[in-house]
């Protein structure tokens, strides 16, 4: 798959939120994208999905299957989540059995039969993440996946984009919290002032900050700081 040349702004008058975009993505890779709030990677990321078509410039050759999972999964919906994976399973023309095994993959079995507006933001991204692998992706585009969720899936889910490119698929993944800093031979792509630089093999730069807290607490901000994504070790 390819962009040439692609430009987006979101309205005619607007400013440009991504200029002149080259990109080539291979099969079987696996992108990590990262930048500032508001540089542009959700904007981005929906432009690969096909969400929405560049303002000028070209998008080719994308795969037929593309699963994609927004930041925010919209949960102003009537039904179960039940309801809304069995339809979309349908849409998709999935296997009938491929919601539930992704269900207990990602550790959402519990959360079959609640209504999708009752979800807290985690499942509702556990939701979003099932519904963009019922069909096996040619092109998987996560916007922050790893935001809310818990430790079992926040461990399986690198094991599943693996797989998925282990089968020719591409994964593109928006990531501030560095999750996939360790996926082996993952691309990284920064988005900044309307450009973005593809750095093969090259990683983020990270930093090491200590946090004081009062022992009772230390539990509590642990689990916190976990649940964020960020690597925590106990200084005593
Ligand atoms: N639907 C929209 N209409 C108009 N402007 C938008 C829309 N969505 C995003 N923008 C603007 O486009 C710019 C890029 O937003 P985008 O959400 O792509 O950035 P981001 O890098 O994903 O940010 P974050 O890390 O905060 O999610 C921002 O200035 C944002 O305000």
């Amino acid at each position: 798959m390819r962009l040439s040349q692609v430009s987006f702004r979101y309205s005619r008058r607007g400013p440009w939120i991504l200029r002149d975009v080259e990109l080539m993505l291979r099969p079987g890779s696996v992108i990590e994208v990262t930048g500032r709030n508001g540089a542009g990677k959700s904007t981005l990321l929906r432009l690969l999905a096909g969400i929405i078509p560049p303002s000028r410039g070209t998008v080719t050759d994308r795969p037929r299957v593309v699963g994609y999972a927004p930041d925010v999964f919209p949960v102003d919906q009537p039904f179960t989540v039940t309801d809304y994976l069995t339809h979309m399973t349908r849409v998709r023309r999935a296997s009938p059995t491929a919601a539930d095994e992704l269900a207990v993959r990602l550790n959402a079995t519990h959360l079959m039969d609640q209504p999708v507006g009752d979800l807290s933001k985690g499942s509702a991204q556990k939701v979003g993440l099932i519904q963009s692998l019922l069909a096996p992706p040619g092109l998987l585009i996560l916007d922050e996946p790893f935001a809310g969720l818990d430790e079992q899936t926040r461990i399986e889910l690198p094991v599943i984009i693996g797989e998925i490119a282990a089968g020719g698929g591409t994964v593109v993944v928006s990531d501030h919290q560095n999750q996939l800093q360790n996926f082996p031979g993952a691309d990284h792509w920064l988005v900044a002032a309307g450009a973005v630089t593809a750095q093969t093999g090259e990683r983020p730069r990270q930093a090491v900050i200590e946090v004081l807290v009062d022992a009772a607490e230390a539990d509590e901000v642990e689990q916190k700081l976990r649940a964020d994504g960020y690597t925590t070790r106990r200084a005593s």
